[in-house]
């Protein structure tokens, strides 16, 4: 089939390629023209695991194609699949802007019918929106169909190619029969396609996005309360996990949640929720317990230094919202950085993959190493904002030497207590005993 998609982000652009790897022709359209370009020439804009040999591929393969052009994309294409931003408006609310002007757009280009697959994080009734803004400007038979996307960044790939479940949100037998066609490779392979209406489909997307903000926001409070009681949180995720009536992923304590999603999204309910005099009482306390959980561990730098952060170098490993990914949107890191030099402390940070992003944000206020080990050089103290592999199994001995004071903020919680114990390391993680040498 020929597929248009607009928008070549991180969901844009795997769905994308996901798609011409299925052999379909795709037509990856952005205004982003450096990005255009750049991805005509191999280059591919975002940091993906697996996903750069899967794209050339599909270009040497004549699948995938990119274009600044909408129209020329449009006439080639019956489905047009949109994969653009819905970042939070000043009151919280999704913000549709750019849903709807290239909904706008594809009502003024089309010269016949097309399916419109909405794949951005909408609020309940866009689907009907996006009908409005096309049906006013064209008389040509259309559809609209939401399709939520559920990758995560990091996995991007491996989601895209092996999703747990697709959801079809579609009231149109025409429209569900192409969609069938298209994720019917997929239903091949026992992978379940749920249809159900519009609005049940955008919202199942908050809703599990919200439920996995909620479920780790748990183990959040879980884990400060363990540290009250003297309980291991590591101890007990694992003997709540092993129910699998609760499961035992999504319950990583941790410096809180970020990235582009979760943060936005349960904002978004919370906000359509107001919308209709509804309060979402949980996620009000979710989104509140994970502001302060964000920015838990500097205040106990701060205590350990005496209250006094004055002239304190403090290393920075990771500085991405979660490993694997160069985003940094909602990044804890950058939260507690900005108090960090706010009360005076320097700051020196390690993270290839992200720090490039970061650059662009902090510029030179904070200082950026080129390995893990060069940013401990003199550091009063180690903060772990983001769980790389790299750090799972550092050499203790060389970090003891390298640093001016012995002492780990994990917000990760990536050691065993017995090991910085051993190797003689104040050590403070979620939920978990502090060590206090
Ligand atoms: N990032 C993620 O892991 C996931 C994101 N989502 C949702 O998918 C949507 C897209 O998210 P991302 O891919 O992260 O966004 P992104 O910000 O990475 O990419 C959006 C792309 O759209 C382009 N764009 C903006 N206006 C355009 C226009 N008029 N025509 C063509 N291109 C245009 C931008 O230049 C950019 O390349 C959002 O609603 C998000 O909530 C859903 C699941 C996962
Ligand atoms: O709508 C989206 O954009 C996506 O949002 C999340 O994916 P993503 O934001 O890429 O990353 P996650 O792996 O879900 O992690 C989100 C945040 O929660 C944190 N987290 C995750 C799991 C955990 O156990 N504990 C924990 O603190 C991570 O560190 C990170 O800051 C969802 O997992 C995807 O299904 C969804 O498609």
């Amino acid at each position: 089939m020929n597929i248009t998609i607009v928008g070549t982000g991180y969901v844009g652009l795997v769905t994308g390629t996901t798609l011409a790897e299925l052999g379909n022709s795709v037509y990856c359209v952005d205004i982003d023209e450096k990005k255009v370009a750049d991805m005509k020439n191999g280059i591919v804009p975002i940091y993906e695991p697996n996903l750069e040999e899967m794209f050339l591929r599909n270009i040497q393969a004549e699948r995938l194609f990119f274009t600044t052009n909408l129209k020329e994309a449009l006439d080639k294409s019956e489905v047009i699949y949109l994969a653009l931003p819905t970042p939070p408006g000043e009151d919280g609310s999704a913000d549709l802007s750019y849903v709807l002007k290239v909904a706008n757009d594809i009502g003024e280009m089309m010269t016949e019918y097309k399916v419109i697959v909405n794949k951005s994080t909408v609020p309940v009734g866009t689907a009907d929106r996006v009908s409005e803004v096309i049906s006013s400007k064209t008389q040509i038979e259309f559809d609209v169909v939401s399709n939520p996307e559920f990758l995560r960044e990091g996995f991007a790939v491996e989601d895209s190619m092996n999703p747990a479940r697709v959801v079809v949100g579609s009231s149109s037998e025409k429209a569900k029969d192409i969609m069938a066609q298209i994720y019917q490779p997929f239903t091949n392979t026992g992978i379940p396609i749920i249809f159900m209406d519009e609005k049940s489909s955008e919202l199942t997307k908050y809703a599990s996005n919200s439920f996995l903000a909620v479920k780790i926001t748990f183990m959040n409070e879980i884990a400060n309360y363990c540290e009250k009681v003297g309980a291991d949180v590591d101890k007990v995720r694992l003997g709540m996990g092993s129910d699998d009536r609760i499961g035992n992923r999504f319950l990583f304590p941790g410096i809180g949640y970020g990235g582009s999603c979760f943060p936005k999204d349960v904002k978004a309910l919370i906000k359509s929720g107001k919308d209709e005099d509804f309060n979402f009482q949980i996620l009000e306390a979710t989104e509140n317990v994970n502001i302060s959980q964000k920015v838990i561990l500097v205040s106990e730098i701060e205590k350990y230094f005496g209250g006094n952060l004055e002239g304190k170098t403090i290393a920075v490993w990771g500085l991405a919202f979660k490993a694997n990914t160069d985003d940094i949107r909602e990044a804890s890191s950058l939260d507690n950085i900005d108090i960090l030099l706010k009360k005076g402390a320097k700051v020196i940070a390690y993270d290839i993959i992200a720090e490039k992003n970061v650059k662009k944000i902090l510029g030179d206020k904070i200082r950026y190493a080129k390995n893990m080990y060069e940013a401990l050089e003199n550091a009063d103290a180690l903060f772990i904002a983001t769980e790389w592999p790299e750090f799972k199994n550092p050499n203790f001995k060389m970090m003891a030497e390298k640093m001016n004071n012995k002492a780990i903020f994990d917000g990760r919680n990536m050691y065993p207590l017995e090991t910085p114990e051993q190797n003689g390391f104040y050590y403070k993680s979620i939920g978990r005993k502090t060590i206090l040498n």
